[in-house]
């Protein structure tokens, strides 16, 4: 056969790895974590369970989770020449890109960085799933010129993650629903970042150089920066009526709209935006202001009607996390704060079962 036939642009439906982490299966619309379904975990479990799920193969009893939150809180501290190091970038640097540098420099704090046994991984994932929502405030916080915020040990984790971005104890319904946000990005089978970090760890590179891939390639707004992008679309409309005639508007120039459509599930709605719907429905209730589902719902009506198309998880995660007081500039860093979880995961995973990904190419180029 020759290479010309078996390429596939964007290895659309390509398999490029076997894994024991997750899957998406389309044909029973679940997805599967460990053998378990997702959407079923949100009902019922926390995100440090899936964490422990993830990074431990199995949920966690009372004492295992207790263990585990503890890992986490105790590697809150973050170096102070971090902190400087993020209170130097230039205002209008990108809080990913600040988060990038942030988790880049946390390599040299590890003396055992060339380590990469299961246990050595696992600790190091532990100590960046610790690190990071501080990294992620703070380097929003420092490179707008505000101070630093510490972590407050009282709190749940995801609790203390809502409390340093928005300064303020969360409402428990707050809580729940950041938390559910969490858990629902904390793992999605191969996306783009999974491939970049897995390629990377696959030249036996460590976890922090795999995982800042990760941020780079989750930033863009075919990926992770929907989110941030839904928001600033939705904002741009002050009314249903207004929103839809946005919509209207992108689709004649034939533009993309953020939060719609997705290479797996192109045709079908992705089962976690429902759940964020469901928890979007609960803030507005909680809050009495109904705007936001309301010009939501439009869109998603127009989208189907027009395109054919359907909501990912970010077109609702942006309207929930605007409705917690998030700052837009957060929501991308937050999405990859939780999907650090099954990022790592999947580093350890490929250094336990290694082989190099190297893949060939149609050459297109001059003749010679
Ligand atoms: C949590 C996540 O990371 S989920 C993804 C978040 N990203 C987004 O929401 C960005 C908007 N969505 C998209 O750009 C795409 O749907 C992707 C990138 C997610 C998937 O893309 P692909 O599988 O490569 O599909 P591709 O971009 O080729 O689209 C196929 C067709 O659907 C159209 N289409 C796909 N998504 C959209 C959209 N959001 N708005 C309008 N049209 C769309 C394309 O224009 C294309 O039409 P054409 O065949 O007439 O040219
Ligand atoms: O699976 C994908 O390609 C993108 C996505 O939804 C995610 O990373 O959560």
């Amino acid at each position: 056969m020759s290479t010309k036939e078996q390429y596939v642009p964007g290895l659309d439906g390509v398999i490029a790895s076997e894994t024991a982490i997750s899957f998406l299966d389309t044909e029973q619309e679940k997805i599967i974590i460990r053998g378990h379904e997702l959407i079923d975990l949100s009902k019922q479990n926390d995100y440090i369970d899936i964490v422990h799920l993830l990074l431990d193969k199995k949920l966690p009893n009372q004492e295992e989770k207790a263990d585990l939150e503890k890992k986490l809180t105790s590697n809150y501290h973050i170096p102070s020449n971090i902190m400087d190091l993020l209170a130097l970038l230039p205002e209008h640097t990108h809080p990913m890109d600040g988060l990038r540098t942030g988790l880049s420099a946390l390599s040299g704090y590890d003396e055992d960085i060339d380590n990469r046994s299961l246990e050595a991984n696992k600790s190091r994932a532990y100590a960046l799933l610790g690190k990071l929502p501080a990294i992620t405030v703070n380097s929003y916080r420092l490179i707008q010129g505000q101070k630093a915020v510490q972590p407050n040990q009282d709190l749940a984790y995801s609790a203390n993650f809502l409390y340093m971005i928005t300064g303020k104890k969360p409402e428990n319904v707050e809580a729940e629903i950041f938390d559910r946000s969490l858990l629902l990005y904390s793992e999605h089978e191969m996306p783009n970042s999974t491939f970049t970090a897995r390629v990377i760890a696959s030249t036996n590179s460590d976890m922090y150089g795999a995982l800042t891939g990760g941020v780079a390639s989750l930033k863009g707004n075919l990926h992770g920066g929907a989110n941030e992008a839904v928001m600033y679309m939705l904002n741009e409309a002050k009314s249903e009526a207004e929103f839809e005639e946005l919509l209207h508007k992108k689709l004649v120039k034939k533009e993309k709209i953020m939060g719609f459509g997705h290479r797996v599930y192109m045709k079908k709605m992705d089962p976690r935006a429902l759940v964020m719907k469901e928890s979007l429905k609960q803030l507005c209730d909680e809050k009495g202001d109904h705007l936001l589902l309301e010009m939501c719902e439009a869109g998603e009506k127009i989208m189907k009607e027009e395109k054919g198309l359907y909501p990912n998880l970010d077109y609702y995660a942006a309207p929930v996390y605007w409705m917690l007081g998030i700052p837009i500039g957060l929501y991308t860093p937050i999405f990859f704060s939780a999907r650090t979880a099954g990022l790592a995961a999947h580093v350890i995973e490929q250094h336990e079962h290694n082989r190099l990904f190297r893949p060939r190419v149609n050459y297109v180029g001059k003749s010679y």
